[in-house]
């Protein structure tokens, strides 16, 4: 059970607050068939190339939409992580969230102090070239959570 979901002021760490979406993240079936779909039929303005990215088991495209962004997930090698969850859900679906942070470690230090798991012992670099790690769902009502860390100025 998370311990208190109020206090924002973690012992040895400062308070920290949450900041924007940066991109909704959709596992897909079929990368190119979801990227012409949110490129020709949602006529979005902007729909990045495929980028293979083998140390997190995935391709990703990313569709710009101004405030946030949507990454289209496709697994790439024998290892995905995602592979488990099309397997699940064949048509694809809303695989996680991605939550900016001005400080990843105090994020961590706060999160890990009200009891919620990080998928992984220390940030890895995400597709933005910036610090991310994962949360785990079931400590986040559900939800894949993903902070990545953004200082903006
Ligand atoms: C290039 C980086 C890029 C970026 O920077 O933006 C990325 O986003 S990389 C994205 C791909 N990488 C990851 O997702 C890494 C973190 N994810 C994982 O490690 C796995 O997906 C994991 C552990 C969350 C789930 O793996 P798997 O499905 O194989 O595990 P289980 O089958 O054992 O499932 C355990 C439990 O979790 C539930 N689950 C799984 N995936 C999700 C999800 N996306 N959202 C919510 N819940 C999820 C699953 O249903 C199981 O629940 P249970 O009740 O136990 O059946
Ligand atoms: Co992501």
């Amino acid at each position: 059970m998370l311990r208190s979901l109020v206090t924002h002021e973690v012992k040895g760490s400062a308070a920290w607050k949450l900041g924007r979406l940066n991109h909704v993240a959709l596992a897909v079936p079929d990368l190119e068939q979801a990227r012409v779909f949110w490129r020709d039929v949602m006529c979005a303005e902007k729909v990045s190339e495929s980028v293979a990215q083998p140390e997190h088991g995935v391709y990703t495209v990313f569709v710009e939409l101004g405030n946030t962004k949507i990454e289209l997930l496709h697994p790439y090698g024998a290892e995905s992580p995602i592979a488990a969850f099309l397997e699940r859900n064949k048509s694809g679906g809303i695989h996680h969230v991605c939550l900016e942070v001005a400080d990843i470690a105090v994020a961590l230090d706060a999160l890990k102090a009200s009891g919620v798991r990080p998928l992984s012992s220390a940030p890895k670099v995400g597709a933005h070239g910036l610090p991310v790690v994962f949360l785990h769902p079931k400590d986040c009502g559900g939800v894949l959570v993903e902070i990545e860390e953004k200082r903006r100025p």
